[in-house]
């Protein structure tokens, strides 16, 4: 795997406005994603999952806010982004697919018209190539004014704060402020003297995208004009030589024949004089349908013009698979999608994913709560619990050596493949994020707590290199806490079944090459 980094999720903190308060759903959370991983997001209901991925689309809420924190992606913080200028940076690269393929679809259109639609309103290649060419400029600038905004809004709330503190006598408070607003002042003077030189540069690239393009349009329409003379002459000249011939000569026929090739190739120019400027809709069509074989659409052709409620339950999510594969994204975000299908199909979704992700070397976040789900898909797997991340590492971290209570209660919670049985739900209930508790959130729920679980919050303690958990059991002076044996059973389990699987792939590879042979 390579180690590009595509996406940087730094302390990302996310709240709801509600009638009751503010809903803490995204707490201090940081993440990387690598180019071509798959990096599973797993928790249970309510442990903001669903929220993060919002937030990296820019699809959150109204009531909802990104409070602190950074989404890096493609150079830019997409946290920073206003609505409006969210979808042109996100623009075609993030694709997404959601839980319940039926509601992704609009069920009066038919499935082809939905495919190609996306291709087709983005179909101007001029106007994309002209926003690609001032794009980092643009972005430069729109960053750094957006977070001048930004110091503004967090000096007024930490004011508020501290006019609000009983603790901080009054005299104190005036100082605190002062300095806060001192602070701020200089913070942003320093900023604002690259504003001008920012803004100058983003109006300047795009003046240049403009004579690019204009330039780039006019060339085009040059060549269209030699073209097209060209083409012209080309009929003249065959239709002179035509009726030169007598209709009974032996070359008649031929020389017809040349004749009716020159119209059709002059006629023909104009529609591929149209495609250098748009996306036509036969090529959006021929499109279509070459995403819809690589998604196992059985028969596009005939299932272009058929409504969703004529696809089974598996067959619109390979529907909506082709739609996000469209745009050519380069990171992929599956939410649940196989959570309201059959199980018998479900493994069939997953193993399209993994098949798109590998021939199309996408980047995959992978939402759900259910861990055995990604045992065969994750590279690496981020654990979710009340906001927060509380353990990460590879799979095989995760999977054979858990290290939060939490993680391994989720893995107990996995329905085991040969029995479909449950062998434990996590006891109680996620906490209320109204109120997100005091030290380790998961402390109420967790026959492990130990007293500082209910007082202070964990930090990440170092597994390995690629393994973090944050639970006091790690800490060098916590009481040596064995693992449950419903989870060293699943680990054995999980071990078994990757040999067996590993030695199904050589029995494979070396039966292949015997093919070979
Ligand atoms: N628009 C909203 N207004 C208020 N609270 C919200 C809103 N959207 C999400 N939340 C809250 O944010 C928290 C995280 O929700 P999120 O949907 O990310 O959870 P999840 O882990 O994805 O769970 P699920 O699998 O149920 O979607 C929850 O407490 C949820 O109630």
């Amino acid at each position: 795997m390579s180690k590009e980094k595509i996406l940087e999720v730094k302390d990302l903190t996310i709240s709801f406005k509600t009638p009751n308060g503010l809903v803490r759903a995204v707490r201090t959370i940081s993440f990387d994603l690598y180019k071509g991983e798959t990096l599973a997001i797993v928790g249970e209901s309510g442990s903001g999952k669903s929220v993060t991925n919002r937030a990296i689309m820019g699809i959150l809420a109204n009531n909802g806010n990104i409070d602190k924190g950074e989404i890096l992606y493609s150079n830019q913080d997409l946290a920073k982004l206003s609505e409006e200028n969210f979808h042109k940076i996100r623009g075609s690269k993030v694709g997404m697919i959601f839980q319940d393929p039926s509601s992704s679809l609009n069920p009066t259109m038919r499935i082809g018209k939905q495919i190609t639609e996306a291709m087709l309103v983005g179909g101007d290649r001029f106007k994309n190539r002209f926003r690609d060419l001032y794009h980092n400029e643009f972005h430069d600038y729109l960053n750094l004014e957006t977070r001048i905004k930004l110091l503004k809004k967090d000096r007024d709330i930490r004011i508020f704060e501290i006019n609000k503190d009983d603790s901080i006598p009054k005299a104190d408070k005036k100082v605190k402020i002062q300095a806060l607003k001192k602070s701020t002042h200089e913070t942003i003077s320093k900023l604002k003297k690259d504003l001008p030189g920012l803004k100058t540069k983003y109006l300047e690239s795009k003046k240049a995208a403009k004579i690019q393009i204009k330039k780039e349009i006019k060339e085009v329409k040059a060549e269209e004009k030699v073209e097209y003379a060209k083409l012209k002459a080309d009929v003249e000249a065959s239709k002179k030589s035509l009726d030169s011939i007598e209709k009974n000569s032996p070359s008649y026929e031929d020389s017809k024949k040349a004749y009716d090739e020159t119209k059709e190739a002059l006629k023909n120019n104009k529609e591929v004089y149209r495609r250098r400027f748009h996306v036509t809709k036969k090529e959006a069509y021929e499109r279509a349908i070459t995403i819809m074989n690589e998604v196992g659409i059985p028969e596009p052709e005939k299932r272009f013009t058929q409504y969703p409620f004529q696809f089974s339950g598996g067959m619109r999510q390979r529907v909506v698979i082709a739609i996000a594969l469209t745009a050519g994204p380069e990171l992929l975000i599956c939410d649940e999608p196989t959570t309201a299908l059959d199980v018998t199909i479900q493994q069939q979704i997953l193993d399209l994913i993994k098949k798109i992700k590998k021939e199309r070397g996408l980047s995959v976040i992978f939402i759900t709560h259910d861990l055995g789900v990604v045992a065969n898909m994750a590279d690496r797997v981020a654990v979710m619990y009340a906001g927060k991340i509380v353990e990460y590492g590879s799979s095989s971290d995760i999977f054979y050596d858990p290290k939060h209570p939490y993680t391994w209660a989720l893995l107990a919670s996995v329905p085991d493949l040969d029995t479909k049985e449950k062998l434990l739900s996590i006891p109680g209930t996620p906490p209320d994020m109204l109120y997100p508790p005091k030290g380790d959130a998961f402390a109420e729920r967790n026959q492990f707590a130990l007293k500082i679980d209910f007082e202070e919050e964990p930090p990440f303690f170092k597994v390995s290199d690629s393994h973090y958990a944050a639970t006091w059991l790690l800490h060098e002076n916590a009481p040596d806490i064995k693992k449950p044996k419903i989870i060293t059973d699943r680990i054995t389990k999980y071990k078994a079944d990757a040999k067996r699987r590993a030695a199904q792939s050589k029995t494979k590879n070396v039966k292949s090459a015997g093919d070979v042979n």
